[in-house]
């Protein structure tokens, strides 16, 4: 076969190299390989006939797949190099001789299979090709059914073209089960395709034409294109897959629109072209231009006539109209009593339309209009009335917009007041709203929702039926099973998520000050508790210890009083010990009431997280303690105990478990917990907070959102949690804060996790241990007499040698061994001594490949 040179490098694909290193002669050995690994025909067989096989790749393929003592049959017009467990000759299969030879060898066998993979020489004229190359899958497939075996399988290569569908149909005549595949070593450029036709039916007889190349690829008439169908439903589109019509190769045809008027036929005309024009060409078309100036051609006309394939019913219906127009004022006789079995096509396709275009039998045409009937004039009617309605409704709304946005404009100027706004809510009249005042004021709770307490409506307890009672059992323990699970896939969550798990635990906490709203009652200690529980700003361990007023309390009165710097507590000094403040001025200054102070007043949450834990959960973190580190117990923090329970936990507590007291963080060193303000989002705030930007008010006001108090009882809590993740106002974050927030969690990544601190600490163990042992016999020679002092002043030393170096053996390098051969058995290969690995002659080869390269590569460099 030709191989274009232009193209030959770039067909050297991962395939050639394979077929080159396991010595295929060609590369479509594995296009036969990959089918049969797919329809496992080769195993199966034991007679092949191989049907333009040379160079011999599938040969090759057949011989090492199929069982031994198979017959295996090879013929090719270019010469086959002998091929073991194989017979080849050389012949053109399209021959009688070639038949006759195949038998020859076959003698009485039957072949179980039949392969093809012939291809004419390509390069020529590529219909020419495709055309040969299907004539040769017909003589193979001629070949087959002579020779195969019933029940046999032929595998052929076709070419897609137009003609593979007949022979795809020819296949499934003789075969019963007939699959389409294309190998993945198949080239995705090339248009081969592969059939493996299974279970042939043997038919006794056979009609010759069937496997004659004339008729089997004979061109069927094609229908006549329906231009009314096109026309009068241009909306059923019919896929055109055939192709170019013959002689037909250009996509796009237009004609000048005067033809259209003269024709007799406008339906194909329509139907066909793509375009209508006005434009004058050569010696100039008097009818185009008087028709260009008619002022029956609208823009509208002129618009449909510029892509006719885009329209639709209602258009072409007014192209034909304007053409029966355009016809009266040029004169062209009109006939208004036209015979109506004479109508044309066009009356026909136009089925249920109320006006048509008609011809006449003489050629004449005539618009006819035929009735309209009662349902569609009812139809009609009901349309044009839902049409007149909705114009209403739109210029109805449109008016509430208009006095709507006076409103604004009039609120905006100070010339409304705002206890007039409620009005609005119920549209301008105010009677739609949902919760018209005046209602509330029937049900006497306005004075309730006044003083800010929520009412929840108490509906007396209704008699049920024992029905209705079993239904909300069930839909009860439904629920209940529903939160249980749940309730399991959030603890499942969390054991994988550490954010998970601190989210809840800040729940938890937040949960117990989590009162039912009761409006403004202007107590600070209020405002204080809300913002030591503001979610996001604490860490979880500090949220599971504030919780109560009382608690706080007792707190801050074992806080170390020079925590409280100016005013501010602990957590707040250091918060504003951060670099984003520290260009603003009187933070922390005594006297005067700082940013800071309006900070902590603000709600924000800057205090200090409780220096305390219950009893409980300082044992809880002990066992924890135990259970990772059993050798630090005794360095684990001191934990003094109150009277009441409540344990001071030294500071530092944790460093302290990890040996070094150097890595604390600044923070801490001064006596001040860390600030855990972790969201972009809430660093901002405080900024802003702090800078004054915004007040603790105005934050406050900001706050009383749409989200701010949303009914959840008996809601799931799987519910509230997805609604919790979208349901918050998206607050603006500043880019300082955003860097600011940035720089703490690099600052996080860089702290050593815990594993790599449990390293550290048993090599450290290791060491000690090694000098204590180096200590003893370094005293053990410096006791001795028998040595000079010289002798053991060099004993010692070499001992210090080889502790530095440290006793950790290298480990022997792992042999690579060749598998086959003399290694072909289980167990140890002969002479290998130690650790070994098994690799296949392809990895070793590899492996010394990939070495050679690398030393080159280091010589060039
Ligand atoms: C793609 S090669 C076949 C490769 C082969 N399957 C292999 O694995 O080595 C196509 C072969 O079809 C052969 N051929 C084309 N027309 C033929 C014909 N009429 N009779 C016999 N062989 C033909 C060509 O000589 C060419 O060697």
């Amino acid at each position: 076969m030709a191989i274009q040179k232009k193209n030959a490098k770039a067909r050297l694909d991962k395939y050639y190299y394979l077929a080159k290193e396991k010595g295929y002669r060609a590369r479509a050995a594995f296009k036969l390989i990959q089918l049969n690994k797919k329809y496992s025909f080769l195993q199966r067989s034991k007679c092949l006939i191989d049907l333009c096989a040379a160079p011999g790749s599938w040969l090759q393929v057949a011989a090492e797949t199929m069982p031994v003592k198979s017959l295996i049959v090879g013929v090719d017009l270019a010469p086959i190099k002998p091929i073991p467990k194989t017979i080849t000759f050389q012949d053109d299969i399209t021959t009688d001789r070639c038949r006759a030879t195949i038998r020859g060898h076959l003698k009485t066998w039957k072949a179980d299979c039949v392969i093809h993979d012939g291809a004419p020489n390509v390069g020529t004229a590529w219909v020419q090709d495709a055309f040969s190359q299907n004539e040769l899958v017909l003589s193979s497939l001629k070949l087959a059914t002579e020779f195969l075996a019933p029940n046999g399988t032929f595998v052929t290569k076709v070419f897609r073209s137009k003609d593979s569908a007949k022979l795809e149909w020819i296949f499934k005549q003789l075969f019963s089960k007939v699959e389409q595949t294309k190998p993945p070593s198949s080239r995705n450029v090339s248009a081969e395709t592969f059939y493996v036709c299974q279970g042939f039916k043997a038919p006794k007889q056979m009609d010759p034409r069937f496997l004659d190349p004339r008729h089997a690829f004979a061109e069927v008439e094609e229908a006549a294109v329906n231009n009314e169908a096109r026309v009068f439903n241009p909306e059923k589109k019919k896929r055109k897959r055939d192709g170019y019509e013959e002689g037909d190769w250009t996509q796009f045809h237009e004609v000048p629109a005067s033809e259209f008027i003269q024709t007799q036929d406008p339906i194909k005309m329509l139907g066909s072209l793509n375009k209508l024009h006005f434009r004058q060409e050569g010696n100039g078309d008097i009818a185009l231009a008087a028709l260009d100036k008619l002022p029956e051609t609208t823009e509208e006309v002129r618009i449909c006539c510029q892509d006719l394939k885009v329209l639709g019913r209602k258009e072409f219906k007014l192209l034909l109209r304007w053409r029966l127009k355009a016809r009266d004022l040029f004169g062209f006789r009109q006939k208004k009593d036209a015979n109506p079995t004479a109508d044309s096509a066009a009356t026909t396709a136009a089925g249920t339309a109320n006006d048509t275009v008609a011809e006449g039998a003489a050629g004449e045409e005539v618009a006819t209009l035929a009735p309209m009937d009662e349902e569609m004039k009812l139809q009609e009617e009901i349309q044009h009335m839902k049409d007149s309605q909705d114009k209403v409704k739109r210029k109805q709304r449109r008016r509430e917009n208009e006095l709507k946005q006076k409103e604004i404009v009039r609120m905006q100027m100070g010339m409304m007041v705002p206890t007039e706004i409620g009005i609005e809510a119920g549209g301008p009249a105010g009677d739609e709203g949902t919760f018209r005042l005046r209602d509330v004021d029937k049900a006497g709770i306005g004075r309730q929702i006044v003083r800010g307490r929520m009412h929840t409506a108490v509906e007396p307890e209704k008699k049920v039926e024992s029905e209705d009672e079993e239904e909300d059992e069930v839909g009860d323990a439904l629920e209940a099973q529903l939160d249980s699970m749940y309730g399991q896939y959030q603890e499942r969550r969390e054991d994988r998520d550490a954010k998970a798990k601190a989210k809840r635990a800040r729940k938890q906490a937040s949960g117990e000050n989590d009162e039912e709203f009761e409006g403004f009652d202007g107590k600070e200690d209020g405002a204080e508790t809300d913002a030591s529980s503001d979610a996001d700003l604490v860490e979880d361990e500090d949220d599971d210890l504030a919780t109560d007023e009382e608690d706080a309390a007792l707190l801050n009165e074992l806080r170390p009083k020079d925590q409280m710097k100016g005013g501010l507590s602990g957590r707040a000094a250091s918060f504003f010990q951060q670099d984003i403040f520290k260009d603003l001025g009187g933070v922390g200054d005594d006297g005067e009431e700082s940013e800071a102070e309006r900070a902590r007043d603000s709600g924000l949450d800057v205090d200090s997280p409780p220096l305390k834990a219950t009893a409980a959960a300082e044992e809880e973190e002990d066992v924890e303690e135990e259970e990772a580190e059993p050798m630090e117990i005794d360095e684990a923090s001191e934990v003094s105990e109150d009277d009441d329970g409540i344990e001071d936990v030294q500071e530092a507590e944790e460093d302290e478990d990890w040996g070094s007291g150097d890595e604390k963080p600044s923070t801490e060193k001064e006596g001040r917990p860390n600030i855990d303000i972790i969201t972009a989002e809430a660093m901002t705030l405080a900024h802003a907070l702090a800078t004054g930007k915004i007040t603790k008010q105005q934050l406050e006001d900001d706050n009383w959102t749409k989200y701010s108090h949303r009914d959840t009882d008996g809601l799931p809590e799987w519910f509230l949690d997805d609604e919790g993740k979208h349901s918050k106002t998206q607050r603006p974050v500043s880019a300082e804060a955003a860097k600011a927030i940035k720089e703490k969690l690099r600052a996080l990544n860089a702290r050593p996790i815990k594993k790599v601190r449990e390293a550290k600490a048993r090599k450290t163990m290791r060491t000690a241990r090694r000098l204590e042992k180096l200590k003893k016999k370094s005293e053990g020679l410096a006791e001795g007499d028998e040595l000079s002092e010289k002798d053991k002043a060099s004993n010692i030393a070499k001992l210090m040698a080889t502790a530095k170096k440290g006793t950790r053996k290298k480990k022997p390098p792992v042999k690579v061994v060749r598998a086959g051969g003399q290694n072909k058995g289980a167990g140890r290969p002969k002479g290998v001594k130690g650790k070994y690995k098994m690799v296949d002659a392809r990895l070793k080869k590899d492996v010394r490949g990939e070495k050679r390269a690398a030393k080159r590569n280091k010589g060039k460099k």
